[in-house]
């Protein structure tokens, strides 16, 4: 990533991510809604980058997320060393077979390494390892486990990452994702969540985007 190359967008997927990376970085980045799931994002991220006069030097997908708890716990920080569509592919009695194996094209996409060390520099305490995409929210044990066993060193899981780096990888924009975790990844226990939390480390975590050296 060229220093100084433009701005920083930032895309999260509902309007209180959207409030909670403003109230942290201001206006020092700008900041874009796209919608929940990997569809919407990658929609809304490639019109945002098509339509924009502005060349920005990266586009970070950030937002709240559910946590390995191995690797980080509820209200940390995960940053993606590379997004991976974990539910794109194909069932077999045997096992899940990724797009890839199948032929029809990439399901992950490495982040940015320079927006990286930038972010690593930035948010040190952040969890560094594959966020996973997913369409539908891991809720059961026997889906943590086999998430567990297909990527060992995923750190968590968010739904529209995925969708945000591919739109990134189809303009020529670096790419990286940051995940305030709101909940463990296993069964669903909604009454766990805890997304004020969440929120509130997301807002400072993007004071630190607002400071990324130009
Ligand atoms: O299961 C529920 O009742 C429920 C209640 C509130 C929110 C949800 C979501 O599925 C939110 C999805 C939304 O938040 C991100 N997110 C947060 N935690 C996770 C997770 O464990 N796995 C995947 N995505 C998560 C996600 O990026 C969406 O934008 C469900």
């Amino acid at each position: 990533m060229p220093a100084g190359a433009g701005r920083l967008l930032v895309v999260t997927a509902v309007d209180a991510e959207r409030d909670a990376v403003v109230a942290g970085a201001g206006e020092l980045v700008d900041v874009a809604v796209i919608g929940v799931g990997p569809a919407s994002a990658a929609a809304a991220t490639a019109r945002l980058l098509a339509t924009t006069d502005t060349r920005y030097r990266a586009v970070i997908s950030a937002g709240i997320g559910g946590g390995f708890s191995e690797h980080v716990g509820v209200g940390g920080l995960a940053l993606a060393t590379r997004s991976i569509a974990a539910d794109l592919g194909a069932e077999s009695p045997e096992r899940f077979l990724p797009l890839d194996e199948l032929g029809f094209g990439t399901v992950r996409y490495e982040a940015d390494a320079d927006l990286m060390r930038r972010l690593t520099d930035a948010l040190p305490d952040a969890a560094a390892g594959t966020v996973l995409t997913v369409s539908t929210t891991t809720g059961t044990a026997a889906g943590t486990a086999a998430l567990r066993d297909r990527y060992p060193d995923a750190v968590a899981e968010g739904m529209e990452g995925f969708g945000v780096a591919t739109a990134a990888a189809q303009a020529g924009v670096p790419f990286g994702e940051l995940r305030a975790i709101s909940n463990a990844v296993g069964p669903r226990d909604r009454a766990g969540w805890r997304i004020g939390d969440a929120l509130a480390a997301l807002t400072r975590a993007s004071a630190a985007l607002g400071k990324l050296e130009a």
